[in-house]
């Protein structure tokens, strides 16, 4: 209601001097009119009045005439603008992303060519009797553009595109979901070509079990029956997505259902410098931004990620009055998005200040002596909720681990708090995300490389549910040794810590170079490493 009052006075300022006009206009010509009339036709029940009653009289009459027509025209602004708002609406589903704004995924983009020929010529296929596909499940990790892809294919092809979240769909009261799920369907039919896209599948689609509810099976199963009631001219899609493909039902995944299962994973060197220029297309850059060296240092990263680095660049360049975006602008919107907001005048005590130091500088002696990962910066200025981080990176596109790798990785993660502990004899909380990273990674080696001295098996779920103390135990035998290491690596180096500790603490930041160049002056111990 409020919107269709917002478009009526949309509409109305902009006519309202057109419309002031029109009345004057209507009203002199009304009244011109009635009073030629009045001269050659005079009516008998005005005979009795003078020259100036009669002007009077029909200009009383004019102006009721012109009121009426603006109520009347008022009424069709009303139905115009509800009419285009209904437009608005039908266009709002149509998407305006296509392949171009797709960058990279190119392996994807092909396979999905067989789906957007069926959407555009269903005859060819149908004459054929050919079944195509009709679900298709994108899974990998957040941000990899899943949901881009499946907007660009409705782009391509001109079909509605339906977005919906599995929790939209997940409610107390049993029904209800279900109910969603059957209206969802029937809108696409109705709208057809059209995609549906279900975003967090695995809030709907998760394995069932004995525990598991009953409102959520049925809006399971709902999904499944709407699924398996396509018949083959119906040119509707269904791409469902999810970060977790282990957790689904088998169910849904049978041929006839999500029987398409697409990786999307993260993008490699060539991918990020594409998904970057995508997103600084329309950016003014200074002729000294390079983006294949800022493609170079952000490994690891999400589309959604760079996306977000191209857009904070731009911002922190507006914020400093800057024309263009500079390097240094990307620099920053780096670290942003990495590790978080800057905690602008942070009332950190110096003790605690020292603490993060030698922490931090446990991290990246560690990480130098055991070779992993490019360290690019340390620093203590707080972000996000760290009050100290190495900014690092994988420093080569990988996609195998060897063992020791793997258990380096451990060490550098343990070696904030064997600093602490070594150079305080005192441990703190700063650790807690270190020791979640290092605690997964671990888990990994145990139960899904089979890294540890259970041998080469991967270890099911149900298996750790319930023997989850024999895992643990094996899982900190790792944790154990990894530490030992930090500590053992850090003792032998100690005095270096304490300089480069010392240094962080009165620099605040230390880039690799800085870094590069203490170490330099010292001998670094790396005898007793791993
Ligand atoms: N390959 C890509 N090309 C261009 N932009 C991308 C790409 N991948 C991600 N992006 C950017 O990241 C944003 C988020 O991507 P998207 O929502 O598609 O990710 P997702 O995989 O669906 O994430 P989630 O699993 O969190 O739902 C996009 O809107 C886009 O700006
Ligand atoms: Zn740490």
């Amino acid at each position: 209601m409020v919107k269709l009052l917002l478009v009526i006075r949309k509409g109305g300022d902009k006519l309202h001097k057109k419309k002031i006009l029109l009345s004057i206009f209507i009203f002199g010509l009304t009244l011109s009119s009635l009073l030629v009339v009045d001269i050659f036709f005079p009516l008998d029940f005005l005979k009795g009045f003078t020259v100036t009653d009669k002007i009077f009289i029909w200009a009383i009459t004019s102006i009721f005439f012109v009121y009426r027509m603006n109520i009347n025209s008022k009424r069709q602004l009303v139905t115009l603008s509800i009419a285009s708002e209904k437009d608005e609406n039908k266009e709002k589903d149509k998407s305006t992303i296509s392949f171009k704004d797709v960058a990279g995924l190119e392996e994807i983009k092909e396979e999905l060519q067989e789906t957007i020929d069926f959407l555009n010529n269903p005859h060819k296929y149908i004459k054929m009797g050919a079944k195509i596909p009709k679900g298709i499940l994108f899974y990998g990790p957040p941000g990899t553009g899943k949901t881009l892809l499946a907007k660009a294919v409705a782009g391509e092809t001109n079909s509605t595109f339906l977005y919906s979240s599995g929790s939209e769909f997940v409610e107390k009261y049993v029904g209800v979901g279900a109910k969603r799920v059957r209206t969802l369907f029937e809108r696409a039919k109705k709208e057809a070509p059209s995609i549906i896209f279900i975003d967090e599948i695995d809030a709907i689609g998760a394995k069932r079990n004995l525990d598991s509810n009953n409102e959520k099976d049925q809006t399971l199963n709902q999904l499944l029956v709407e699924m398996d009631g396509f018949n083959t001219s119906e040119t509707v899609i269904i791409v469902g997505a999810t970060n977790r493909i282990d957790l689904l039902d088998e169910a849904l995944l049978r041929p006839g259902r999500f029987d398409r299962h697409i990786y999307v994973g993260n993008p490699n060197i060539n991918a990020r410098e594409k998904i970057l220029e995508v997103h600084t297309k329309n950016k003014p850059l200074d002729s000294a931004v390079n983006i294949k060296s800022i493609a170079q240092k952000t490994t690891g990263l999400s589309g959604a990620e760079l996306a977000n680095i191209a857009n904070e660049a731009a911002i922190i360049a507006v914020r400093n009055n800057k024309n263009k975006i500079f390097i240094n602008d990307f620099n920053q919107a780096i670290e942003r998005v990495v590790a978080g907001l800057e905690v602008k005048n942070p009332s950190i005590l110096f003790k605690e200040k020292k603490t993060v130091s030698v922490h931090e500088s446990g991290h990246a002696l560690v990480g130098k002596i055991l070779k992993s990962d490019m360290i690019q910066k340390i620093s203590i200025v707080p972000r996000g909720q760290a009050l100290g981080y190495v900014l690092k990176f994988p420093d080569e596109e990988r996609y195998l681990l060897t063992k020791k790798e793997l258990t380096n990785k451990i060490i550098v993660l343990l070696g904030g708090r064997a600093a602490e502990q070594l150079v305080f004899n005192e441990i703190t909380t700063g650790a807690k995300d270190d020791l979640n990273k290092a605690t997964e990674i671990a888990r990994e080696m145990v139960c899904s490389y089979g890294m540890s001295s259970f041998g080469n098996i991967t270890i099911e779920d149900y298996y750790i549910k319930y023997n989850y103390e024999v895992i643990r135990k094996e899982i900190k035998k790792i944790l154990d040794k990894c530490f030992e290491s930090a500590l053992r690596i850090l003792d032998e180096n100690k005095m270096i810590l304490t300089v480069v500790a010392d240094e962080l603490m009165k620099k605040e930041t230390l880039t690799s170079e800085e870094l590069d160049e203490i170490l330099k002056q010292y001998e670094l111990s790396s005898n007793t490493a791993t």
